[in-house]
């Protein structure tokens, strides 16, 4: 996976400052100095990397840091910050309404995977109900018309091109007036790569982008790009007004560094990654749970996620819900946390239903655009979920009240400034329970803030699908999801995975549903 190579090298800085007895500013300097060496070898631009460095110091002064304070986390925290926002300008990209036509126009250079992208961008979109329509302007490249074509027909998306015609503007021109005259709600026109040098090419792309006035430009970008990437899309920047980027080939091993420093130099925010060939191996891009991972801050991603997830999106936080949590608790689950109620024992059932699941790389591993590389340290996170849920199985539920209560008054009240109200009796009550060390006990605590901050930002009043709802949600499961979510036993029993795709045709030639399958075998919220 693309950056995951710096991404391990900058939690083993972290990692090693973690381990050093005291935190002085000689440590802090060679943590730096590691990260710093990291994201150079990974392309990243010098400039961008010496801001950072000078960002974190300003951030992290450590002679103002009073005892008491967790530094390791400040500083790791810090780290986090500065790699968020690299990767987000702060600024968000315009979104297209359903419904009303919007003109998205995809540039990049040659062979970044713009057609490619332009497909799967339509594609995304058509699945959530739009009506997405393919202009390919791009007449320099023979065979482009062909490879859109060819693309879109697949996917069964209208499209327009020409054979004859050379001069890209009108193309585009006529392709969208023609589907804004059939209510295409999401016109996205392709046009040919080009590279720094090409002047006429630029001037090609911005003499298109007079003519079609697109609501938004994206700027495709391969993320192998390295060095070059600064000044090639700054060329880009310069000639049309870049909105967004889409970073391609995620799935590959480039260094990956390069695809940082363009985004930086674009100022426009990443919104979607390409993780493959085909056409739905394409992600929503959300910076915090993609620096999370690349760190392996959080390793408790898949629940983070959740909630990142949240409110924007209401079916990419159902199918997060749907891959870790049991069917059958989904509803009591999305039931308390529509009433606001992100309890340390929530945060347990959570943890268990994962540790359910197995080895928590492979857990991960389910996930969509999860690669394996990034759990290196597998067999410590599952220990660490292990030992999270034993710490929280010693509180008695008036003890996961009260210390509910406690760390909401810190997150609210006090911003976490006072450490003396986390009492420590308390702490080292539940450690001696428990059986581990205080640090442990406020490393979980840690967890639970972080979750539960962004629960409070993202998810109190939201709206808890209806009964039809979540049927259609067990009605659009395939026989991979479902055997997720079956006990192995009966998996075993119907003849394992060829069994159940067999088991779940034969259910759809007759009407029946994956809720039905469940309901036959008892498992199913009926
Ligand atoms: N592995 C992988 N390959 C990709 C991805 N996106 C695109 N590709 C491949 O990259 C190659 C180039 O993609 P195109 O879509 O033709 O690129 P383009 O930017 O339209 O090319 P030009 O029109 O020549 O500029 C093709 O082989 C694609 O299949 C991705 O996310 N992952």
């Amino acid at each position: 996976m693309v950056l995951a190579q710096l991404g391990g090298s900058i939690s083993r800085a972290i990692q090693q400052m973690s381990n050093a007895t005291i935190i002085d500013e000689k440590v802090l300097n060679e943590c730096l100095n590691e990260i710093t060496r990291a994201l150079l070898q990974s392309d990243v631009q010098f400039k961008l990397v010496r801001d950072m460095q000078t960002n974190i110091k300003k951030i992290v002064n450590l002679d103002d840091l009073a005892a008491g304070h967790n530094k390791r986390k400040i500083i790791q925290q810090a780290i986090f910050n500065e790699l968020c926002t690299i990767l987000d300008p702060g600024k968000p990209s315009f979104t297209p309404k359903k419904g009303k036509a919007s003109v998205i126009m995809f540039v990049g250079l040659q062979g970044s995977g713009k057609t490619t992208t332009c497909t799967k961008y339509a594609y995304y979109h058509q699945k959530k109900g739009w009506k997405p329509a393919l202009v390919c302007a791009d007449t320099f490249r023979a065979g482009a018309f062909d490879q859109l074509k060819q693309n879109a027909t697949k996917a069964k998306i209208p499209f327009y091109g020409s054979y004859t015609e050379s001069d890209p503007v009108r193309i585009a021109i006529e392709g969208v007036e023609r589907f804004k005259q059939e209510n295409c709600d999401l016109i996205i026109v392709d046009t040919s790569g080009r590279h720094k040098q090409e002047a006429s090419l630029f001037e090609e792309m911005r003499q298109v982008a007079e003519a079609t006035k697109p609501d938004l430009v994206i700027f495709v970008m391969d993320s192998s790009i390295g060095q070059a990437a600064f000044d090639q899309s700054q060329a880009f920047k310069q000639s049309v007004s870049v909105g967004a980027v889409i970073i391609t080939k995620m799935d590959g091993h480039a260094k990956g560094g390069g695809a940082l420093s363009a985004v930086a130099t674009t100022k426009s925010p990443v919104i979607f990654i390409g993780t493959g060939e085909h056409i739905d191996e394409f992600e929503v891009f959300d910076v915090k749970p993609f620096v999370s991972r690349l760190l392996g801050m959080l390793l408790l991603f898949p629940v983070f996620d959740i909630f990142e997830s949240g409110m924007g999106d209401w079916s990419g936080f159902m199918d997060k819900i749907h891959e870790v949590v049991p069917m059958d608790q989904q509803p009591k689950l999305l039931q308390k946390l529509s009433e606001g109620n992100f309890t340390l024992r929530i945060m347990y059932e959570l943890y268990q239903n994962l540790l359910k699941m197995g080895p928590i790389g492979q857990v991960f591993s389910m996930l969509p655009g999860y690669s394996a590389e990034l759990m290196p340290k597998g067999h410590e996170s599952q220990a660490k979920l292990k030992r999270f849920t034993t710490i929280m199985d010693s509180m008695t539920n008036e003890g996961k009240q009260k210390m509910l209560f406690i760390w909401f008054y810190l997150l609210h009240k006090l911003d976490n400034s006072n450490p003396k109200l986390m009492t420590e009796s308390r702490i080292m009550r539940i450690a001696r329970g428990s059986g581990q060390p205080p640090r442990e006990v406020m490393d979980m605590l840690y967890e639970y803030k972080c979750l539960a901050k962004v629960f409070w930002s993202k998810m109190k009043g939201l709206k808890i699908p209806k009964k039809s709802e979540m049927s259609a949600l067990y009605r659009s499961m395939n026989a991979q999801q479902m055997s997720k979510v079956l006990p192995q036993q009966m998996l075993k029993q119907i003849g394992g995975m060829g069994g159940l795709q067999g088991l779940m045709k034969q259910m759809g030639s007759i009407g029946g549903s994956a809720k039905d399958m469940m309901g036959m075998f008892g498992g199913a919220d009926k």
